[in-house]
This record gives structure tokens, sequence and C-alpha cells, in this order.
């Protein structure tokens, strides 16, 4: 007898510079009952919790990327990361393939949905997008980003621009986009999250 399995859901990624809005409009998709990797927070987590991957940043950034309660530096691997170029792509080469195999695990975990969605900001510069069906691009103002983060971060513009110079530029991201968010503050995300939403259940609809 044929038996049909239900079908996998669609692997869909979204990101955008730093910030864009990226979380915020994950968020929303959350709420229409899409399930959310959240990579940025989830490297972390790895960072602190995967022996293998502590004893490399510890071999990277030294004990101190640790304090003594076992907890990330987040600080110190900041400052450090984001002004030797070097250094950010042994770090980079460290997390991301633990961050993509996490991912993988989480969508096989899965079902009932539609598509799932990846949330992070590297998807294009890690090379992970290769792995998703379809990105997802939220896009704002360089300025309207600054002002952003320097707000929710209290840190200085020096701190953000350091990390914009190490991001693919909007631009480019905006280019290679499936689908497009703009999160300037002058139209709603909500009606666009919504249309997009539409078109990827329909996608899936006719796989
Ligand atoms: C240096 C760390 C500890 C700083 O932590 P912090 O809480 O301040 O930042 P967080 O991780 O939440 O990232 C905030 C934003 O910074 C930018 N950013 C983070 N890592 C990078 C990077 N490697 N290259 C460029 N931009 C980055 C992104 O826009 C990101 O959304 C952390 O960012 C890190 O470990 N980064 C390297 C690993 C990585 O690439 N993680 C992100 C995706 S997997
Ligand atoms: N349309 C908007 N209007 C006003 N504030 C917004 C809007 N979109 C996002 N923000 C705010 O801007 C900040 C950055 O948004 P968010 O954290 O979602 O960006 P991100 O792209 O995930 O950033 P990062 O790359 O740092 O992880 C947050 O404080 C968020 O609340």
């Amino acid at each position: 007898m044929e038996s049909k399995l239900p079908k996998p859901p669609l692997k869909i990624g979204i990101t955008g510079c730093i910030g864009s809005g990226k979380t915020t409009a994950a968020r929303i998709f959350e709420a229409l009952g899409i399930p959310v990797y959240y990579a940025d927070d989830r490297a972390k987590w790895l960072m602190a919790n995967d022996e293998q991957l502590k004893a490399r940043i510890i071999d990277l950034f030294g004990p101190e990327a640790y304090d003594s309660s076992g907890a990330l530096n987040r600080a110190h691997i900041a400052q450090k990361a984001f002004s030797d170029a070097g250094l950010l792509e042994q770090l980079n080469a460290a997390v991301h393939p633990a961050v993509g195999a996490d991912a993988e695990r989480w969508h096989k975990e899965q079902s009932g949905v539609p598509y799932t969605l990846k949330e992070a900001a590297l998807l294009y510069e890690s090379g992970s997008f290769k792995a998703l069906d379809a990105v997802i691009v939220v896009s704002a103002p360089e300025e309207v980003r600054l002002r952003r983060v320097m707000q929710r971060d209290g840190v200085e513009e020096e701190a953000v621009r350091a990390r914009m110079r190490k991001q693919m530029p909007e631009e480019e991201k905006a280019r290679r986009a499936d689908y497009l968010i703009q999160n300037d503050g002058q139209q709603s995300i909500i009606q666009q999250i919504h249309a997009i939403h539409q078109q990827l259940q329909q996608r899936y609809d006719e796989i």
C-alpha cells in the first residue's frame, strides 16, 4: 500500500544587516505559528555549552573568554574579534559550522508547519544560505540601523560601525533576497510579513 509521508517544512532564512530588525520580524512570524531558530542566541548557547567549541574559544581569546561561573564574556570577545580581522575569521570558522549542524538538527524536529525560519545575521557571509529554500532580507537605511542599535544596546557609534564593516553591504543582501521586507520605519512590516507568509504557504502547497 502506498504510504504518504507528510511533506517536511520548507527551510527559510531571515537575515539583514545589524539593526535591520530581523529579530523583530522573526518574532512576528513566530506569532503566526512559524517555528524560529535564533542563530545569534543559539551560537552563544553553544559557545558556553559545547566543550569542543569552548576549548577553541579559550585558545583564541584566552581564559578571560569565560567568567568564573562559565558564562561567555561577550564584551571581551567582541572587543577583540571586531578589531582583529584574523581573529574574527577564526572565531567564525569555529562557530558557524557548529551552528549550521545544530540548525539542521533543529529543523528535522519540526513538523506540521509549511516552513521554518532560521534567523541569522550572516546567512550569506557564512554560506549557510545554500542549505535553505529561500531567504527573506530585512532592510533599513544605515543611519536608522545605527540609531536603533546604539539605543538598544547603549553603545557608541564606533562599536556598531566596527560590526557593520564585517558584514556584506545592505545593497548586496537586498539584491540577493528572494523576499524583501522594508523596515525603514515608514511602512508597516506586519502587512509585508503577512504577504510573505501567504506566499510561502502557497509555495509549500505547490510542492
Ligand atoms: C562577539 C559576540 C560574543 C558578541 O555578542 P553580542 O551579544 O554582543 O552580539 P550578538 O551575538 O547578539 O550579535 C549581534 C549582532 O552583531 C553582529 N555580529 C555578530 N557576530 C558577527 C560576526 N561574526 N560578523 C559580523 N557581525 C556580527 C550581527 O549583526 C548580530 O546580529 C558574538 O557576536 C559572537 O560570538 N559572534 C561570532 C559568532 C557569530 O558569527 N555569531 C552570529 C551568527 S552565528
Ligand atoms: N520598525 C521599527 N520601528 C522602531 N523600532 C524598531 C523597528 N524595527 C526594529 N526596531 C528596534 O530596533 C532595534 C533593532 O531591531 P532588532 O533587534 O530586531 O534588529 P536585528 O536586525 O535583529 O539586530 P542585530 O543584528 O543586532 O541582531 C530593536 O531595539 C528594535 O526594537
